[in-house]
């Protein structure tokens, strides 16, 4: 995507044994560029949410092997590496299918062509995750377009999306941004609901960062608003991301996107998830029962961080000192509340028919 008019990735090789991400933690106050050069580093990275979104966190794992093969490209190194870098998230099914993917191609090689071959490979993944999202972006502007085609001409499509599943959650376009993007480009009026999505708030600070610097119409919200503005006719459908998605179509995503699907669903307002197929977990069917919920520090919700009056940044409580605090960070949204899944190859039902349907492969 375009910052300031200069085309930019959220993660891309910067020099022998080097790669480059943007620190999205420090977003929408700085944009900094942090080069990683270790295993450490990598893991760090993804596990303090430097990086973050599932085929970004998939892309930084697989860059992170490549690193850590440059320390030591044995075989211990590389069962260390994959299992550090797994070790950092338990919820996005991408990290485990990059770090597959590098194990299965490097492990029958010579130690002497692990290096070279490692950062091809996440190169490979990382430039596929961007046709990917592509693909999402075009498959999903149809139903943008369909929508507004419902409305009086010049009037604005309503998309609410959840979170940050934009090109900053992605290698670029994102995956429930990426029919956004697709749709305003090709010239229909739309406007997007921005979750501010607590405690991160990724939406507040990444997904309005992202339409922001894009020029296109939103409106950052309280989490808890989306279900009044469905009520009153102001949402034409929801567009969210999932870290994880099960053969049958139950989807994880960020904390909150279920009670977002409960309300569409209460208002008969299209609820669709943004799908590369990395982030389908072929090997389940129960996503409540088997999809691992990852629990965070509790500081990030008994803290705020933000920027003062005089532009410093700092961080503040907002919880009585003392008072437990529980921090889930997903939740999964059963099939039955999502109408439907916009994949690479095309849009298909929620259920397991529908991604077979796509991806015969998989039978
Ligand atoms: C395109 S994946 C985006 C997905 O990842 C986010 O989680 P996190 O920011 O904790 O990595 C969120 O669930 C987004 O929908």
């Amino acid at each position: 995507m375009r910052i300031d008019g200069m085309a930019y990735r959220t993660i891309w090789p910067d020099g022998e044994g080097v790669v480059a991400i943007i620190d999205q933690t420090r977003l929408p106050h700085d944009f900094a560029v942090v080069r990683l050069t270790s295993l450490e580093e990598a893991a760090h990275a993804i596990r303090a949410m430097l990086v973050r979104g599932a085929p970004l966190i998939g892309a930084a794992a697989a860059y992170g092997v490549a690193l850590a093969l440059r320390a030591d490209p044995s075989d211990r190194g590389l069962e260390q590496a994959c299992a550090t870098l797994l070790a950092t998230r338990p919820t996005a099914v991408n990290l485990r299918w990059a770090l597959e993917r590098m194990r299965a191609l490097l492990a029958p090689l010579p130690e002497s062509q692990r290096v070279e071959v490692a950062e091809a490979e996440a190169a490979a993944i990382a430039d596929e995750d961007v046709e990917i999202n592509r693909s999402i972006g075009q498959h999903g502007a149809t139903l943008i377009r369909a929508a507004a085609a419902r409305k009086a001409p010049g009037e604005p499509v309503n998309v609410l999306t959840h979170c940050n599943a934009g090109w900053l959650a992605t290698v670029d376009w994102g995956t429930a941004l990426a029919p956004v993007y697709a749709a305003f480009e090709q010239g229909i009026p739309l406007h997007v609901w921005v979750d501010e999505t607590r405690p991160r708030n990724q939406g507040a600070s990444l997904t309005a960062w992202e339409l922001k610097h894009h020029g296109i119409p939103h409106t950052v919200i309280a989490d808890n608003v989306g279900g009044h503005l469905m009520q009153h006719g102001k949402v034409d459908l929801c567009i969210v991301g999932t870290d994880r998605t099960t053969a049958t179509g139950d989807v994880c995503n960020k904390i909150g996107t279920y009670l977002k699907a409960l309300a569409a669903h209460d208002n008969g307002v299209p609820f669709y998830v943004g799908l590369p197929s990395p982030t389908v977990d072929w090997t389940i069917a129960d996503g409540v029962r088997e999809i691992p919920i990852e629990e965070r520090d509790g500081r990030e919700v008994s803290e705020l961080t933000g920027r003062t009056a005089d532009g410093r940044i700092e961080t503040v409580r907002v919880t009585p000192d003392g008072s437990p605090v529980a921090n889930y960070a997903f939740d999964v949204t059963p099939a039955r509340l999502v109408t439907g899944l916009i994949t690479e190859r095309g849009v298909c039902a929620a259920t397991r028919d529908g991604l077979l349907g796509l991806f015969p492969e998989r039978r």
